[in-house]
């Protein structure tokens, strides 16, 4: 299954809120025609009623034999909605479901056992080109089936190939979870400048540019995190200070986020249930 078959034959989107969205926003900037995309969606938002205006087909008819079927509803309400894709199921088309905790088997137990499908996590700086997607198949998906996935997902940026499927759960929370936490980290950085006197305005430009600059760095840099962090603390200064609070082996960020991540890995698999 190549590029110019999902083209012809079609994309269907299986609810297309903030994460879909963020794909759908990432693939159209990348080329994917509005005429090659169905979405089903009770309530579309402005952006997606704004597509349907380009010729994204909305609440449409389906295509009679789509290539692909992504699977972009809530893990709790996957039950109601996947009925309205299993006729799909069977064969020929790649399902590819987006949802935290739903397994392949949960899958095929509801789509029939000779359907592809992919188990995926992305994130949503997928919407500006720079998402990292976790992903494993099922026994019925084929190399090709994966290069199309692997295609498709390097227009909202990265990917990875999971090893077994138990590691899906804790992908989720660190990298599809994860850019909840950095906004978060803008947040406090933002807020602790304010109590220390900066307007809140300039905190917030101050926490904002510090977090990108320094992801950006992190990526494009030869030298590791620890280096790059090495790389700041002079001896004796101010940075060494703060790191003495925050590398806290009790009450600093890595016990902090072994807990909020353990807490995400442990909610993943309950709603896989
Ligand atoms: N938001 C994120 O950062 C990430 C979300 N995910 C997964 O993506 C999935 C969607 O999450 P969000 O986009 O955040 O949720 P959302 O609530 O923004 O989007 C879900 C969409 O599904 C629609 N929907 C509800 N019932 C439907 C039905 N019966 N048929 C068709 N569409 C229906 C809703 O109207 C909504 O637009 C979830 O399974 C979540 O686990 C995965 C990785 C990251
Ligand atoms: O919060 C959630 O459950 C979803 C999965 C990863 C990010 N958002």
């Amino acid at each position: 299954m190549t590029l110019e078959d999902l083209y012809r034959r079609g994309l269907v989107l299986l609810g297309c809120g903030k994460m879909g969205s963020a794909m759908l926003e990432g693939w159209m900037a990348g080329g994917l025609p509005a005429g090659s995309v169905w979405v089903v969606d009770p309530h579309p938002s402005e952006w997606l009623c704004s597509r349907a205006g380009d010729g994204v087909h909305l609440n449409d008819d389906f295509p009679e034999n789509p290539a692909i079927v992504l699977l972009a509803v809530k893990p709790q309400l996957m039950e109601d909605a996947l009925p309205q894709v299993a006729r799909f199921g069977g064969g020929g088309t790649l399902f590819i479901s987006i949802a935290a905790g739903k397994t392949l088997a949960y899958f095929a137990g509801r789509l029939g056992r000779g359907t592809p499908i992919i188990r995926s996590i992305p994130n949503t700086p997928a919407a500006v080109g720079r998402g990292i997607t976790g992903l494993i198949g099922n026994g019925e998906v084929r190399e090709s089936h994966l290069r199309l996935a692997e295609t498709l997902l390097s227009s909202i940026g990265q990917s990875v190939r999971l090893d077994d499927e138990s590691q899906m759960d804790a992908v989720t929370a660190v990298s599809g979870s994860g850019p909840a936490y950095v906004f978060y980290l803008i947040e406090a950085l933002a807020a602790a400048g304010e109590a220390q006197g900066l307007p809140p305005a300039m905190a917030l430009k101050l926490a904002r540019a510090t977090v990108a600059g320094a992801g950006h760095l992190a990526e494009q840099a030869s030298e590791d995190p620890a280096q790059l962090r090495v790389n700041v603390t002079s001896p004796g200064g101010t940075t060494a200070a703060a790191l003495e609070v925050l590398m806290d082996a009790e009450t600093g960020f890595a016990p902090l986020l072994r807990r909020a991540v353990a807490a995400a890995t442990d909610r993943g698999r309950e709603l896989g249930r």
